[in-house]
C-alpha cells in the first residue's frame, strides 16, 4: 500500500488541532494511490483527506493551493486546502508538505460508459473555461523535454519491438514539438484517470489529485482523459465513448484548426508521458509495498494510437 510516511496518532493530533474542527476520531492510511501519501481523518466536525506530499519541489505547493482555490471558487467539485485558524493553508508534517482537504463524496468507477465520459469531458472543459484567460503559469516536470531525456535513457532497458515503438514516438515528439507548445493552454489537470474522479451513481461529483497540475495545452488533458476513460482492455479506443467525451468538451469548448490537426500526435504523446512514468517508478519501487501501475498498459496503448490517423471531428 502507497502510504510512504505512516504517522503516530500524537503527531496527528499535534497537527490537526489548529484547523479548529474538533476531536480527532480516526484515521486510515490510503492504499489506492502511487504518488503521494494520503490519509482519510475524521474529526468531530466532518470527514476530511491529509495529503502528504511526496513528490515535486516544495516551493511549488503554493500553486496548487491557489489553483485549486481559483476552481472551488468557480464552484467545480474539487478539494482544496483548508486554512487553520490562523489562514495557514500549507503547513508541513514528518518533514513533508501537508493539506488537510475536505473529503469528497463518491467513488471511483472501474468501467466508464458513455455517460460517463460524457460528463469527463463536459467538467475539463469548465476547468480549461475556468483558466484559461488567467492562467497560472507552472511548468510540468513531466513534459516534453523530460519525454525526451527520460524516454532516451529507456530505450536501451526495453525489448526490440517496444523500443522500436517509443523510438518512433520520441522521434514524433521532437519533429512535432514547436506546434504542440503553440496549441492554446490553460491550467490543466494532467492525470485525469478512473482514479482521480468519483461518481455517486452515474453523476460525477469530484475530481482529486491535482498535483500533476500545471500549464499546458488544453488538447493534451483531453488526450491523457481520453486514454484512460475510452480504452478498451486492449488498448483500442471505444468510438461511442470516445465521441461522447470529445463531443461534450466540445460544446463548451470547441477545437481549433491546430488541434484538431495535432491530435492523433497527441494521443500518442499523452500514452508516451504515463508509459515512461510507469517504467521509472516500476524500476524505481520494485520489491517495495507501493502501488505500481503497469507500464505494458501504456505499451499496448501507445501501440494502437499509432494507427489512428482521424482529425478530430468537433473542430471549429
Ligand atoms: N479529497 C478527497 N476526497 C475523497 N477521497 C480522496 C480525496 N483525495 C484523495 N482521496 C482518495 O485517496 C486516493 C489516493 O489519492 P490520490 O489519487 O490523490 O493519490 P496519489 O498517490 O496522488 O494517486 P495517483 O496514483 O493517482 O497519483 C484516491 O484514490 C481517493 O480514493
Ligand atoms: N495516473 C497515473 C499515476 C499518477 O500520475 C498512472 O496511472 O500512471
Amino acid at each position: 500500500m502507497s502510504v510512504f510516511t505512516p504517522l503516530a496518532r500524537p503527531e496527528l493530533e499535534t497537527f490537526l488541532a489548529p484547523y479548529g474542527l474538533g476531536r480527532l476520531l480516526d484515521f486510515q492510511g490510503i492504499a489506492a494511490g502511487s504518488e503521494n501519501t494520503n490519509f482519510f481523518i475524521s474529526l468531530e466536525q466532518g470527514e476530511f483527506v491529509l495529503t502528504l506530499v511526496e513528490r515535486g519541489p516544495v516551493q511549488e505547493m503554493p500553486f496548487f493551493i491557489e489553483l485549486l482555490d481559483v476552481l472551488h471558487d468557480a464552484n467545480l467539485p474539487v478539494p482544496y486546502a483548508l486554512r487553520t485558524t490562523d489562514g495557514v493553508a500549507l503547513r508541513e508534517l514528518a518533514g513533508k508538505p501537508a493539506l488537510l482537504q475536505p473529503r469528497l463524496a463518491g467513488k471511483h468507477i472501474k468501467q466508464a460508459n458513455a455517460q460517463h465520459c460524457a460528463q469527463v469531458g463536459e467538467l475539463l472543459a469548465h476547468l480549461h473555461l475556468a483558466t484559461k484567460d488567467n492562467m497560472i503559469k507552472r511548468k510540468t516536470d513531466r513534459g516534453l523535454d523530460w519525454m525526451e531525456e527520460e524516454g532516451g535513457k529507456l530505450l536501451s532497458h526495453l525489448d526490440t519491438e517496444p523500443r522500436q515503438l517509443l523510438e518512433a514516438a520520441l522521434e514524433e515528439i521532437s519533429l512535432k514539438k514547436v506546434g504542440i507548445l503553440a496549441l492554446p493552454r490553460a491550467n490543466i489537470h494532467a492525470d485525469l484517470f478512473r482514479d482521480n474522479a468519483m461518481f455517486e451513481g452515474t453523476h460525477l461529483t469530484g475530481l482529486i489529485d491535482f498535483y500533476n497540475a500545471c500549464s499546458g495545452p488544453m488538447l493534451y488533458d483531453v488526450a491523457i482523459a481520453l486514454n484512460d476513460w475510452c480504452s478498451d482492455d486492449d488498448g483500442v479506443l471505444d468510438g461511442p465513448r470516445a465521441r461522447a467525451l470529445l463531443g461534450a468538451y466540445a460544446a463548451l469548448r470547441p477545437f481549433t484548426a491546430a488541434e484538431a490537426q495535432l491530435w492523433p500526435t497527441m494521443l500518442r504523446v499523452a500514452c508516451v508521458r504515463f508509459w515512461l512514468s510507469r517504467l521509472i517508478a516500476a524500476e524505481s519501487f520494485a520489491g517495495q509495498d507501493v502501488l505500481i501501475h503497469d507500464p505494458m498498459e501504456f505499451q499496448q496503448r501507445l501501440a494502437q494510437r499509432q494507427k489512428v490517423h482521424a482529425l478530430l471531428p468537433f473542430a471549429l
